[in-house]
């Protein structure tokens, strides 16, 4: 079978079924453990992913999970323990019905969309005239799954944004004649809220035919309200599995090892209207660029400044002339650090160690008269993987680490630089909730020590952190909101125009 006659499905539900629970396991683990030289990722792992079912995994960063997912679909050999598929030891075919969507994804990036379906899913795919072949399945993947995507099967994956990378990525986990259990690492962290809900109700259909779908995530949330049921991993074992009707997010938190207030941001934030007295750090006045329409804003020193609104509507064009100030349109006054989303593209030095890659750019004010300080270089490196709980070390390489604890270093470079402004471009995709609850406190401090905060989050919950908000639309500034008026309903009318903001 060749993948346009998908949908794929693995057994549908027998039609006197009784739930995820009477299900028989697609993939089980028994006493599963791996380790990567000393570091110990799994230390014995019992779990079943039944068919039908959504299955939650939830965690720390650096708990285990995608290690976990790899073994399970059979990327990487266990050290002990056994993997079975539909009951049975599992041998290479097997796992061919197992896919995933990886979180830093796996796409060649000078490659096309189609030629990357060729290379990943080949086996049900046509020898002849197999560009046209591959084309025409991921466009159909891609329209059943993200309707509006914008991604045409010829764009280089290089050219693309991340939000369309993840579609991509998801799209081409799907491209299988047989799918019994799909595991999802971190799925909606690049993807808007439309995608995400696109995908999700994707995802409900797949396990209507069958399917097992595996979801890694660390908005618990979204968990609960897709998952049958939740599971918890925990220095690389299972601790807890609970259906997710009936828990809340506080419940999983607490199962996840740390009763953690989920955090509203009330305050945390300055007095409104303290901003106008403030000396001004950084200001842009009438820039327009591609994508910007003449945007006015003002950043005081110690202020926190959000950059609201849907996707792609001029907010990382601010961060980016913010970075490189063109002289006739915006004034910068001190000096800068950049935390960007995309890691893989800008964030991570892949050959450096994890204190290497995080003191880069304070070396120069630690020098003294041009000469390095390495004892003085250690101890700030040690205070910051200390501070965030960077789990891996100092001495890492920095790829052996989780993609979470990967963010927290680059999160970690930009505030040892002595930057009066720091930038950030959603700077916690894939960290977890504990560790962002340390980093908005971490962003107050430093705000209250002077620096300037400029903060682009896809999550709207996030902006409750500032002190004021900038609404974008279509390039434009549509709203500012100031303290008490930060809220996620206000964001959303006002990207929607629903209560006319300023325009
Ligand atoms: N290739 C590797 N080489 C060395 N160590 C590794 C490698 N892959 C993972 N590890 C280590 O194994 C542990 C588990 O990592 P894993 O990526 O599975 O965690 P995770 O739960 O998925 O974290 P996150 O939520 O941050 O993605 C971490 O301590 C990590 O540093």
């Amino acid at each position: 079978m060749h993948v346009d006659n998908l949908p794929a499905g693995g057994t549908a539900p027998p039609e006197t079924d009784t739930g995820p629970a009477a299900r028989p396991p697609v993939v089980t683990a028994r006493g599963v453990t791996k380790a990567y030289g000393r570091t110990r990722a799994l230390t014995g792992v019992d779990l079943e992913v039944r068919a039908g079912e959504v299955l939650g995994l939830v965690g720390h960063n650096g708990a285990g999970k995608s290690t976990l997912m790899r073994v399970l679909a059979g990327m990487e050999a266990c050290d002990t323990g056994t993997v079975l598929v539909h009951g049975r030891k599992a041998s290479a075919d097997d796992f061919r019905s197992v896919r995933m969507a990886y979180q830093e994804t796996s796409l060649c990036p000078d490659l096309t969309v189609a030629e990357n379906m060729w290379v990943s899913s080949r086996h049900c795919l046509p020898r002849l005239r197999w560009r046209r072949a591959a084309s025409d399945a991921v466009r159909r993947r891609l329209d059943e799954m993200f309707p509006g995507h914008g991604v045409s099967p010829r764009d280089r994956v290089e050219d693309l944004s991340l939000a369309r990378r993840q579609m991509v990525e998801i799209a081409r986990a799907c491209l299988v004649d047989r799918l019994d259990l799909l595991i999802l690492d971190e799925p909606t962290e690049s993807l808007g809220p439309d995608a995400a809900r696109s995908l999700y109700a994707y995802v409900r259909g797949l396990t209507e035919t069958g399917t097992a779908v595996l979801l890694i995530s660390h908005r618990i949330r979204e968990v609960l309200s897709v998952a049958d049921r939740v599971a918890v991993l925990r220095d690389g074992a299972v601790t807890a599995e609970r259906p997710a009707a009936g828990l809340g997010e506080p419940d999983v938190l607490e199962l996840m090892g740390a009763h953690v207030a989920v955090p509203d941001g009330t305050g945390t934030r300055t007095a409104a209207g303290g901003a106008a007295a403030r000396e001004t750090a950084a200001e842009l006045r009438g820039a327009t660029a591609p994508g910007l329409r003449e945007v006015t804003l003002r950043v005081g020193k110690g202020e926190v400044v959000g950059l609201a609104g849907l996707a792609g509507q001029g907010q990382q064009e601010v961060l980016e002339r913010l970075w490189r100030p063109v002289r006739r349109d915006t004034a910068v006054n001190v000096t800068r650090a950049y935390v960007p989303g995309d890691r893989q593209r800008s964030g991570v030095l892949p050959l450096w160690s994890v204190g290497d890659n995080l003191i880069v750019t304070a070396l120069r004010g630690i020098a003294r008269k041009g000469l390095r300080r390495p004892a003085e270089e250690r101890a700030v490196v040690g205070d910051w993987v200390k501070r965030l709980a960077i789990r891996g070390g100092a001495e890492a390489g920095i790829t052996e680490l989780s993609g979470g604890n990967q963010q927290k270093v680059i999160v970690a470079r930009a505030f040892a630089s002595p930057a009066g402004l720091v930038l950030l471009d959603d700077p916690f995709r894939g960290v977890d909730v504990h560790t962002k609850t340390d980093l908005y406190r971490l962003i107050r401090e430093e705000a209250a020590k002077g620096r300037s905060i400029v903060w682009y989050s896809s999550e709207n919950a996030e902006m409750a952190h500032c002190d004021r908000v900038y609404v974008f639309r279509a390039g434009r500034i549509v709203a500012e909101l100031t303290g008490e008026e930060i809220s996620e309903e206000r964001i959303i009318a006002v990207s929607f125009n629903e209560d006319g903001g300023n325009d």
